[in-house]
């Protein structure tokens, strides 16, 4: 992997006239992080809209267009750009739609800095600001027939408004009633191995002879979904997303014996006797990987499939042991139209109506509370609090929270 490309001031001058080259209908914000300013700058043309990142570096004197990882906002028509902790930028945008106003740029979180060793690049991350709370994901993991495909089936039958399940891709060739998009994304070897060079993955390992990965964006549509993300992966994407930011649930499926796991892949019928006997040879490392490595907070036995789906409800509070979460609802954040944004402190974020509508206080301001966020890149960022300003006494010590 190379260095990011690195441009001198006087090379980026040439090439734009004004930091982005924006139009007439360009806007950009800058933001010192240390010895680095981050420029996010959106240029839109007409029907065009590009939203670029630079980071000029102070102490080289250098100007480095930095690989951004995550889905980036959709076009809009401005935006307020507040640094948080030091280590990422909350965006909040104007002309977009309530579901999709807050955002942040990731600049020096666990994540970024992880990916920058991997990439060898400067790197930064979007993540998109979603309310309600989904619980952590589920990473599911466990050797060939187990049977992680038909608890998960299972789940989602039963649960169906709760669960989402990550697509994963595969350069393995679809199955009979497999659908592309649906069971995997079945993918080119090359164009998954250029995707991962471009860090669009959350994990991906090579399994009995096939690339398998969990793109980031198949994490980040289940999350948008308001649903709790399901994951399907091998015991190396276990480890692997052990490793990440992700904060998840990790539970290992175990065979009642080997003859067993073999006798459930021969009644599959899914795969050739070359097939079965490399996937049964790979199950002993699995098993013992999973049962020793420390990866897993949960080791079922998948011996009798009631059973086990009852234990694996247990786990995930649906036994009726805990009240079930109501589907949390994805609602998104109304934002005066014209607003102006401030700091009020290291976690208040007061945004204004330029134009305040008399006796509409919580149309007129409203304060995010960013004290208490979680997830985040790669993924959705949750936890803001988000309240309006008292009508009467137009204080902060007013302020109530939003339902
Ligand atoms: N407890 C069980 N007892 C008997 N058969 C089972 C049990 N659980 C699952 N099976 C069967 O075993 C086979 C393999 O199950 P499944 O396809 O869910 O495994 P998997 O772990 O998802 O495999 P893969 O990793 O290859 O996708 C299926 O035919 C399924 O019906
Ligand atoms: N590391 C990953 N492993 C994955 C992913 N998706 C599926 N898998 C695992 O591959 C094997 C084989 O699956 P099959 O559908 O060919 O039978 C199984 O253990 C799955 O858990 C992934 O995205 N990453």
């Amino acid at each position: 992997m190379g260095e990011a490309p690195a441009l001198c001031v006087e090379d980026l001058k040439e090439r734009f006239s004004n930091g982005f080259g924006l139009g007439s209908k360009g806007f950009e914000t800058s933001t010192d992080v240390g010895d680095k300013t981050f420029v996010i700058g959106c240029n839109n043309n007409g029907s065009t809209s590009s939203l670029e990142v630079h980071i000029y570096d102070k102490s080289t004197g250098k100007w480095v267009i930095p690989t951004v990882l995550g889905t980036k906002p959709k076009p809009y028509e401005g935006h307020s750009a507040v640094l948080l902790n030091e280590d990422r930028i909350l965006i909040i945008t104007r002309g977009s739609t309530p579901d999709d106003c807050i955002w942040f740029l990731e600049v020096d979180t666990e994540y970024v800095k992880q990916q920058k060793e991997g990439l060898e690049t400067e790197v930064v991350a979007w993540s998109k600001c979603v309310r309600g709370d989904a619980e952590k994901p589920v990473v599911i993991s466990g050797p060939s027939g187990v049977g992680k495909g038909t608890l998960i089936n299972m789940l989602m039958k039963e649960f169906p408004s709760m669960f989402g399940f990550s697509v994963s891709h595969t350069t393995r060739a679809p199955r009979g009633t497999e659908k592309n998009g649906v069971h995997y994304h079945f993918t080119e070897r090359s164009v998954m191995e250029k995707d991962i060079k471009d860090g669009k993955f959350l994990e991906f390992a090579s399994v009995h002879g096939n690339l398998y990965g969990t793109s980031i964006e198949a994490v980040e549509a289940v999350a948008d979904s308001g649903k709790r993300c399901i994951l399907d992966i091998d015991v190396q994407g276990a480890k692997s997303v052990r490793a990440s930011s992700l904060d998840a649930v990790f539970i290992f499926i175990s065979p009642p014996s080997m003859s067993e796991l073999e006798e459930r892949l021969r009644l599959r019928g899914t795969e050739t006797e070359e097939q079965i006997q490399k996937r049964l040879r790979n199950a002993k490392a699995e098993i013992e990987q999973g049962k020793s490595s420390g990866i897993f907070d949960h080791i079922l036995c998948n011996d009798n499939l009631e059973k086990c789906y009852e234990n694996l409800k247990k786990l995930l509070g649906l036994d009726g042991s805990a009240p079930i979460n109501p589907k949390p609802s994805p609602n998104g954040i109304d934002l005066p139209p014209n607003h102006s944004v401030s700091k009020i402190d290291d976690n208040k974020i007061i945004i204004q109506h330029e134009t305040p509508e008399p006796g509409n206080a919580s149309k007129n301001s409203i304060v995010l509370d960013v004290s208490l966020l979680k997830g985040g890149a790669p993924g959705r960022t949750r936890g803001l609090d988000v309240y309006d300003v008292d009508p009467i006494s137009n204080c902060l010590n007013g302020i109530h929270k939003l339902s």
